[in-house]
């Protein structure tokens, strides 16, 4: 018999079909409160999981006692108990890598975007204001030869480097736990303490993950560090930074702008202030959104799940312990 399975995002139609191939597939387009109950249930009898967003904490984990295996569409695990899942012997397969140079580009794009203020002044034009040449009020501030700073200089925050340093002439300074010598080696990078980051960068980068030691590592303090003339970019977790404090040094001026891909709450509420700032580029957590790099993150969960449930995991594994204990 094939092992059950649950399923909680569409895939495209030959991932499916090759899931179906190895396991009973109970799917769901998504989580939602209307699927939620089925869900449960179906997760009663399941081996396996696959999908992508929703909280898969303690309490749902406890529902699912046959569960072997969970394999994420996404890199980012922070919405899983993965202490849980590890004390239960199931294994958190995730997407490394697939995505990489894809968020390093939409990193660019929202450095680009926020800087030369491309979203606000599209809106100008079609709202009717191009009616004469362009003044001082509308210009925007250069990317080339700035200094970044990036937060995290992992597998993006190295490919958001090498675009940096080798096509806009950047200066590079990073911020990690352990110096990254190859970042150093390959793009002149400079690893330094966070003020010190803070307080040189003319672009601040967020490329962390979501953890409980960088929750909320960019508060007031941090933003008061920062150049009056800086631009803070997240396309890491929302919560990295404190969302309340970044509105507040936008409205007074304490930083110039920010590029943002990602929230503390998603969807962003409709009355957030974000919305009514003009030195805000928001994009919709588009990091990975392109059809290439979806496809290949959807390819390489199914393939996840089928090696962790076949018992044949090389790579991609959160808690790879579980899996040479199996
Ligand atoms: N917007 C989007 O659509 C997307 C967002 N993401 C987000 O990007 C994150 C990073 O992905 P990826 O680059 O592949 O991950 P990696 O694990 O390769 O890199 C994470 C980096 O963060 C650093 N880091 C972790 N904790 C801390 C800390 N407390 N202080 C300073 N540095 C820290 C790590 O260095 P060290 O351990 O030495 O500190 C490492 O350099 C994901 O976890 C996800 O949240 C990913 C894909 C798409
Ligand atoms: O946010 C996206 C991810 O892959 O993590």
């Amino acid at each position: 018999m094939k092992p059950a399975i649950v399923l909680y995002k569409t895939l495209p139609a030959d991932l499916r079909q090759k899931l179906d191939e190895h396991f009973s597939v109970t799917a769901f387009d998504e989580l939602s409160h209307q699927t939620f109950p089925a869900f449960l249930q179906a997760l009663k009898n399941a081996e396996g999981l696959i999908g992508s967003g929703g909280r898969i904490d303690a309490d749902l984990l406890a529902q699912a006692p046959k569960l072997r295996a969970a394999s994420t569409i996404s890199v980012g695990y922070d919405n899983f108990d993965v202490d849980e899942m590890t004390r239960r012997n199931v294994l958190l397969m995730h997407t490394p890598t697939v995505l990489t140079e894809t968020v390093a580009d939409t990193l660019m794009g929202l450095m680009l975007a926020t800087a030369r203020r491309i979203p606000e002044l599209d809106a100008w034009i079609r709202d009717g204001h191009w009616n004469d040449s362009l003044g001082a009020d509308h210009y925007g501030t250069d990317v080339h030869h700035k200094t970044v700073g990036i937060l995290g200089m992992g597998r993006i925050g190295m490919a958001l480097a090498q675009r940096a340093h080798f096509g806009f002439g950047m200066k590079v300074l990073y911020n990690t736990r352990t110096p990254n010598p190859e970042a150093n080696q390959k793009y002149q990078a400079q690893h330094c303490d966070l003020d010190t980051l803070l307080a040189q960068s003319d672009f601040v980068c967020i490329t962390l993950p979501l953890t409980s030691q960088t929750h909320h590592m960019i508060g007031r303090a941090q933003l008061d560090k920062m150049k009056k003339s800086a631009i803070l970019i997240n396309a890491g977790r929302g919560p990295v930074i404190d969302e309340d404090a970044l509105i507040e040094a936008l409205k007074d001026g304490t930083i110039l702008a920010a590029g943002l891909d990602v929230f503390e709450r998603e969807p962003l509420p409709h009355d957030s202030d974000l919305m009514k700032l003009k030195n805000v580029v928001l994009a919709p957590h588009i990091g990975s959104a392109t059809h290439e790099t979806r496809y290949g993150m959807a390819e390489c969960a199914v393939d996840n799940l089928i090696a962790a449930l076949n018992g044949t995991v090389k790579e991609n594994c959160v808690n790879p312990q579980i899996a040479v204990k199996n």
